[in-house]
């Protein structure tokens, strides 16, 4: 079983991230988890903070010479303004004389709506927000990123799978639902994209979405498609609801910030179809290399089946919703006066997108990997493989 948590502020020191239960032997490094930060870093729309921030990262254990070592991963992640924060964001007492001359330190008393900041102070008895939007702020998924980076080393190196994530639409533009879509090599080319759309028309189209939406002082959502490649059949388990990987999935989807709408494979569209329509037929697969000896029609279900994979590509989208600091001002209540004011708005991503799909990406594999771990166990990534390459050998002998 692994295990993953977080924590750090938005504005402290450094966010922290452990993930327990990794077997021994993954090879990984601090570039590895450096360069997904560096991916999640970009994109068209994004915040002030992702010119400068540098994400510089470092293992705290669990890893030696590049290799895991069986023991819990932690990473440590700087925040490069941290000297401008030191008094803001002390963990001791600062003298409440200083902190009143600092502006950084103006009690934000005006909640956004959309954020976690009303309901936030509400639950903890705070007076303003700033503690609420310290930890609610999508900061954090720097964290899960770099917990990423390793499941994903490990998938790969197991089973070599890879998952990979394009951006489907941004507010009203979108990629054409019959047009292509990324293989598992085709990541690279998703990233080039500004959007981290695949189809370059489509990508023009977003990025102009994003310009229109800037210029009107505004901010949007969209939807992104992370997908898993090279997954062998039996991860999860139809046996009991939270062993089934779509409600794991889903859970870790929903559990970034922003995220309002999960559906696996063609899901929402599925409930208009008739089951005619709806299901992968099965055929005898007669194909080289073909794990099990079957093949499907189509991949409606996107990879999954009783909450089992199922052996085609898992398909996950996600709807996330615009960001809630709106440049043009929403109406709220400041919490001082009881007063009509207009909310917060400070340095924010207008679109948070295409950034927000390396973090799907990551917390997909977080979970794709516990679904692994449990299937193939061992202490050591060569126990595991020597496990999971007897189990595929069983499913061809077998069928
Ligand atoms: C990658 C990413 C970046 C985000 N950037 C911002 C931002 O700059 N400003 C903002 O107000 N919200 C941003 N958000 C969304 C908020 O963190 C989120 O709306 C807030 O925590 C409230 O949670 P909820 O939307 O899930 O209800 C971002 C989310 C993600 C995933
Ligand atoms: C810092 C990140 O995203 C932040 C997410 C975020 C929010 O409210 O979620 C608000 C902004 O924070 P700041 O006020 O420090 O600029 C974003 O930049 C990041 O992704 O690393």
């Amino acid at each position: 079983m692994l295990r993953w948590m977080t924590a750090g502020e938005s504005h402290g020191p450094a966010l922290i991230a452990v993930l327990e239960g990794m077997v021994a032997g993954v090879e990984v490094t601090t570039s590895d988890v450096g360069e997904q930060l560096a991916r999640r870093r970009l994109g068209f729309g994004r915040s002030a903070r992702m010119n400068f921030e540098t994400d510089a990262c470092e293992f705290l254990g669990g890893v030696r010479h590049g290799r895991t070592q069986g023991g819990p991963i932690a990473v440590r992640i700087a925040n490069a303004e941290w000297p401008k924060w030191e008094k803001v964001m002390a963990a001791d007492p600062v003298d409440p004389a200083e902190l009143a001359e600092l502006a950084r330190n103006e009690p934000l008393t005006r909640p956004r709506p959309g954020h976690a900041d009303l309901p936030g102070m509400q639950k903890y008895g705070f007076d303003e927000a700033r503690p609420v939007l310290e930890r609610a702020s999508a900061r954090e998924t720097a964290s899960r990123t770099a917990l990423g980076t390793v499941a994903k080393a490990y998938l790969r190196q197991l089973l070599g799978v890879e998952v990979i994530s394009h951006v489907v639409s941004i507010g009203g533009a979108a990629a054409d639902p019959d047009g292509p879509m990324p293989g598992p090599d085709d990541l690279a080319t998703v990233d080039e994209s500004p959007v981290r759309a695949y189809d370059p028309a489509a990508s023009e189209r977003m990025v102009a979405e994003v310009d229109a939406v800037r210029k009107a002082g505004d901010t949007v959502g969209g939807v992104i498609e992370v997908l898993a490649y090279g997954l062998p059949p039996g991860l999860g388990s139809h046996v009991h609801w939270d062993r089934r990987l779509d409600a794991r999935l889903a859970a870790a989807v929903m559990g970034v910030q922003a995220m309002k709408g999960v559906e696996i494979g063609d899901g929402f569209t599925t409930a208009t179809r008739w089951g005619s329509k709806a299901h992968d037929e099965i055929d005898r697969s007669t194909e080289q290399g073909s794990v099990t000896g079957v093949t499907r029609r189509s991949n409606r279900a996107g990879g999954l089946e009783g909450g089992i994979t199922n052996g085609e590509p898992l398909r996950v989208r996600v709807a996330m919703k615009p960001i809630s600091t709106v440049p043009r001002a929403l109406a709220t209540v400041d919490v001082t006066t009881g007063e009509p004011a207009v909310a917060i708005n400070q340095r924010s991503d207008v679109c948070a997108v295409p950034r927000a799909g390396v973090v799907l990406e990551s917390v997909v594999a977080l979970v794709l990997a516990d679904a692994a771990a449990e299937k193939f166990g061992g202490d050591a990534l060569t126990e595991a493989r020597r496990n999971a390459e007897g189990y595929l050998k069983s499913l061809v002998e077998r069928w």
